[in-house]
């Protein structure tokens, strides 16, 4: 098997019943689109760490409790890298969202997701997220507009990446 690159990332969403908190991505990757909060987990942290890190940096929220609701594997056509993606929920946090450097958060109702301004994914595995069903998905893009396979499936195993080399 040819040796794949793993990039671990974090994606946390902060629920209120009928609400989500979506942040607006100021730069970077997906500069221009709503998501949850995340990013890369650094090598001195676990994926649950660097998730809690994330979310206070990119919307001053502090969540000491997140579950663990999805895993995702996206591949670019063409290109090595595997990006892992942990998903997390949570109903339990400290403090009010504020926006930086990175992120403009705002609060949606669960009916008036943004999808057309959003990574064209998160169409097929929001409603899981939004239900708290455990999902995993793959998702195979042509460069950043264009699904060219995927799955999604109802169960989320404990184990994390099959890493071969984490970048
Ligand atoms: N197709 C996709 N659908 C989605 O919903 N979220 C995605 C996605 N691809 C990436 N993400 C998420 C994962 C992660 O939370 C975020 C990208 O991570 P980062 O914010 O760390 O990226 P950046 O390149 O901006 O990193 P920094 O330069 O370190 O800020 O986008």
């Amino acid at each position: 098997m040819s040796e794949r690159l793993r990039k671990i990332l974090t994606l946390v969403f902060v629920r209120e019943p009928g609400k989500i908190l979506l942040g607006l991505k100021k730069r970077g990757f997906g500069c221009g689109l709503w998501n949850g909060f995340g990013g890369k987990v650094e090598k001195n942290e676990t994926i649950l760490q660097g998730a809690k890190r994330e979310l206070v940096e990119e919307c001053g929220i502090q969540a000491d409790v997140l579950e663990r609701i999805g895993l995702i594997n996206f591949e670019f056509e063409n290109d090595p890298v595997i990006m892992e993606v942990h998903v997390f929920l949570t109903f339990h946090y400290i403090g009010d969202p504020v926006e930086t450097e990175e992120m403009k958060p705002e609060w949606y109702k669960d009916g008036e997701i943004p999808f057309n301004q959003m990574w064209p994914d998160d169409k097929y595995w929001f409603p899981y997220m939004l239900q708290k069903r455990k999902f995993e998905a793959y998702f195979l893009f042509k460069g950043m507009d264009t699904i060219l396979d995927y799955w999604i499936k109802e169960s989320l195993n404990d184990c994390c990446s099959s890493v071969n080399k984490i970048i």
